[in-house]
């Protein structure tokens, strides 16, 4: 891959078709502009009319924004091999590509934003036919907003046969299109309908669970529920993500797209960042309420900081996260003690793993040795896995998967896709889950799940 200055736009392409005739196979050209501010839910909405396939990703901390439209490329794989079956496709696509780029910007250029699901053993599809084990797309166009700058990354794929005037031409007419200001919806439609699935049986199932850690089965299990929701109409995810944005503080917000239906989400839980080397990942388990007042807040706090129940939870984490990323890397840092980690509707407990990567690795390496902490799986990991796979009701689909997106300099986030919803036309599956240990109470976690289903039953039409 090459990073040069932006020539004219008529030069590059006519660049790339000769080679492409020269070596008769396609070429893979990326161009960074720098324009004004855009807004992101607009380009979203107008990039609808020129491909439905879209994505959305806004960084915990609200300043860095991406929005990919159509696809360049999508890579898929299935099966226990997927994340480096993902690797090579991703290395093999990288190979021959050029980018025109004068800024050099994280997130901008050969971008790719995608996922995988939680659990690529699980053979039930249901609902989740429309979504593959993993999909990574490298969009047609990419809007990435980063403080007060927006860049717009175009990603071309030249053939032998294409004319340069008509790909130049259509390229004017495709940004037109997503510069133009059509008005988006700013409502959700109105739900119709509301149903928890099973609700008595996942208690018992999580009753089921504390008793098979007590006989040392393992020792701990994430388990998790589902509410299906209907609405009267078919709901757009722009309303959807806006809202989110403005009411979901220290969360990422996503979506993304398959065959038409939509997984969004605010989740707080950050998988792993790599930004030149350096390597963060976050320890977040162990949940209690938000209060109404400051001082019930603070008493909350106190309360979830001090709980041994909450702190073995949040301790299997840490332990398992710290392992694998001494595995892959140095200067490993990991503090004593967890702090608190609010966020709307509750808070956490929090712990960041801060190292250097060692070389050679790369982000999905450690996605793939990360991947289920026990924040998502439980502990041992396999065997926890296993256990969901046979005592849970639903299909997690990307519910607890790693979501996120890489550049094609070892840069990109993935964080966990949790307090998410998949949403399909005009009805929807909310997904919520919680660390069942030892001295785990069917009710309470029953409780914490419901708090959990919150932010997105809110912005879903709800309270
Ligand atoms: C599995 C979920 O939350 C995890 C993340 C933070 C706290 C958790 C807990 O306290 O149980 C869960 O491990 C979910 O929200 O669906
Ligand atoms: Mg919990």
């Amino acid at each position: 891959m090459l990073h040069t200055k932006v020539p004219h736009i008529e030069e590059i392409i006519g660049d790339a078709i000769k080679k492409a005739q020269q070596q008769e196979k396609p070429q893979m050209v990326s161009v960074v502009e720098r324009m004004d501010q855009m807004d992101p839910f607009q380009f979203l909405y107008a990039g609808q009319s020129i491909d439905r396939h879209r994505h959305f990703w806004r960084s915990a901390e609200g300043n860095f924004t991406m929005v990919g439209i159509g696809s360049a490329r999508t890579m898929r794989s299935s099966g226990s091999y997927r994340f480096t079956e993902l690797q090579q496709s991703w290395n093999t696509f990288l190979e021959g590509a050029v980018t025109y780029d004068e800024y050099g910007e994280k997130g901008t250029g050969i971008v790719a934003l995608g996922g995988f699901s939680f659990d690529p053993e699980q053979k039930n599809h249901h609902p989740w036919e429309s979504f593959p084990a993993s999909q990574l797309t490298i969009p047609a166009y990419l809007l990435t907003n980063k403080g007060s700058l927006s860049y717009l990354t175009s990603n071309f794929i030249i053939f032998p046969e294409d004319h340069q005037k008509q790909i130049i031409r259509n390229w004017g007419d495709q940004k037109e299109q997503l510069f133009m200001e059509k008005p988006y919806s700013s409502s959700v439609p109105v739900r119709v309908d509301e149903k928890e699935i099973e609700p008595e049986q996942w208690k018992q199932t999580v009753q089921q669970a504390t008793e098979d850690i007590k006989r040392g089965v393992l020792e701990k299990v994430v388990l998790a529920r589902e509410l299906r929701i209907t609405f009267d109409n078919t709901v757009e995810i722009e309303p959807v993500l806006k809202a989110l944005s403005e009411t979901q503080q220290n969360s990422y917000i996503f979506a993304f797209e398959s065959e038409g239906e939509y997984f969004v989400g605010a989740t707080p839980e950050r998988l792993a960042k790599l930004e030149n080397q350096q390597l963060i990942s976050t320890c977040l388990a162990g949940t209690i309420p938000r209060g109404d007042t400051e001082e019930e807040d603070k008493r909350l706090g106190m309360e979830l900081m001090y709980d041994p129940k909450n702190r073995q939870e949040h301790q299997f984490v840490v332990e398992m996260i710290k392992e694998a990323v001494e595995a892959c890397s140095h200067h490993v840092e990991v503090p004593d003690a967890p702090v608190l980690y609010p966020l709307r509707n509750l808070q956490h407990l929090y712990t960041p793993v801060k190292a250097v990567l060692d070389e050679g690795f790369t982000l999905i390496d450690v996605i793939e040795r990360l991947h289920p902490t026990p924040a998502l799986g439980g502990l041992p990991q396999k065997k926890s896995v296993e256990y969901i796979r046979y005592h849970e009701t639903l299909n997690r689909g990307w519910y607890a998967g790693p979501v996120g997106w890489l550049d094609d300099r070892n840069n990109g986030e993935f964080a966990v896709a949790i307090r998410s919803a998949l949403i399909q036309g005009d009805e929807a599956s909310l997904f919520a889950g919680c660390g069942v240990v030892e001295d785990s109470d069917p009710q309470a976690e029953y409780e914490e799940t419901a708090v959990k289903l919150k932010p997105m039953l809110s912005v879903l039409g709800g309270y």
